[in-house]
């Protein structure tokens, strides 16, 4: 049996920024992963978001299917993803529904009003507080990389930032002894953050190391600890990009959802950067003793590149 995961609880409500700084730094080095508590997003709209999603994945498949994933906006069915290209199983048991950014609204698809009534706006709400929560954090971790405040602004990264809230469906039902299908098989996230919340059904594992080395990722084997939902509170991890912008300082933590044979149900908004963003090696984050291990790369060409390997567009 997994063990729980001890994570630190960061505070986004803290007027200590110095103290809460190191806290994150702490954190993102020892774990990639944190609780968030304190960071403005009310539990009541959060409760809506989670009726809205039930009301969509209970739609017939035919109405779902009417909003096929596009411009990685939309619903992907069952089995359609598998995070993990190492493994040949037949995909993730989850369904999901994207939602882009509201600047560029016109690629995002909805569903209609006559459907959904309080779909669109309820989603939209919950993007607009969730993206603050994430800004304010990121000027935080921005803090903890002894850099100013508003250094990711000054760059471009939260210029219009690339960020997507997706919302997730896992049935619960178990497949055969023989198969190994997981509700999401292991991967690290792909942008700066991940802001997660959950309906409370267990099912979530990371892999926490206790070096703070830079890890090979999917290397055998592996150790993983169960991540509890906490009222109140995201599960926030650090990114591969903000794993590059550190030099592997911050952790990406590879991650997963096992099947539990329940129906659970999750948000995941992924604060990415804005796709002109160039994503390079920090000057305090490599030295002669610590060479950069990535190349400077395109914020957009980046995320394409990553889920061309996922979902093969
Ligand atoms: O549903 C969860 O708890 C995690 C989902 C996740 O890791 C993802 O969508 O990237
Ligand atoms: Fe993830």
């Amino acid at each position: 049996m997994a063990e729980a995961a001890k994570l630190p609880i960061i505070d986004l409500s803290s007027t200590d920024l110095i103290s809460t700084a190191n806290f994150i730094r702490q954190a993102c080095v020892e774990y990639g992963f944190f609780y968030l508590v304190n960071h403005g997003v009310e539990e009541e709209l959060l409760a809506r978001v989670f009726e809205e999603s039930r009301k969509f994945f209970s739609l017939p498949l035919a109405a779902k299917m009417n909003l096929l994933r596009k411009e990685h906006r939309g619903y992907t069915p069952l089995y359609a993803e598998n995070l993990d290209p190492s493994s040949s199983s037949k995909g993730d048991s989850k369904e999901s529904f994207y939602i882009g950014p509201l600047e560029k609204s016109c690629l995002n698809q909805w569903p209609s009003q006559e459907l959904l009534p309080s779909w669109r706006p309820t989603m939209e709400s919950y993007y607009c507080k969730v993206m603050s929560a994430g800004k304010k954090l990121i000027s935080l971790i921005a803090l903890a990389l002894n850099l100013d405040k508003d250094y990711f602004e000054k760059i471009g990264a939260l210029d219009e930032p690339e960020s997507f809230l997706r919302l997730l469906h896992y049935p619960g039902e178990l497949g055969h002894f023989e198969e190994q299908i997981f509700g999401a098989s292991a991967h690290s996230d792909y942008g700066m953050i991940t802001l997660l919340v959950t309906d409370g059904v267990p099912g979530l594992q990371a892999y926490v190391y206790s070096t703070s080395v830079c890890r090979e990722k999917f290397k055998d084997p592996q150790t993983w600890e169960n991540v509890f939902h906490m009222n109140g509170a995201f599960i926030v991890n650090i990114g591969d990009m903000m794993e590059r912008w550190t030099n592997c300082l911050f952790r990406s933590t590879l991650h997963r959802v096992m099947p539990t044979g329940q129906e659970r149900y999750s948000l995941a908004f992924f604060l990415d950067p804005n796709t002109e963003c160039i994503v390079q090696c920090l000057g305090s984050c490599c030295s002669e003793s610590r060479p950069q291990r990535f190349p400077p790369i395109r914020s957009g060409d980046y995320l394409k590149e990553r889920l061309m390997l996922t979902y093969g567009s």
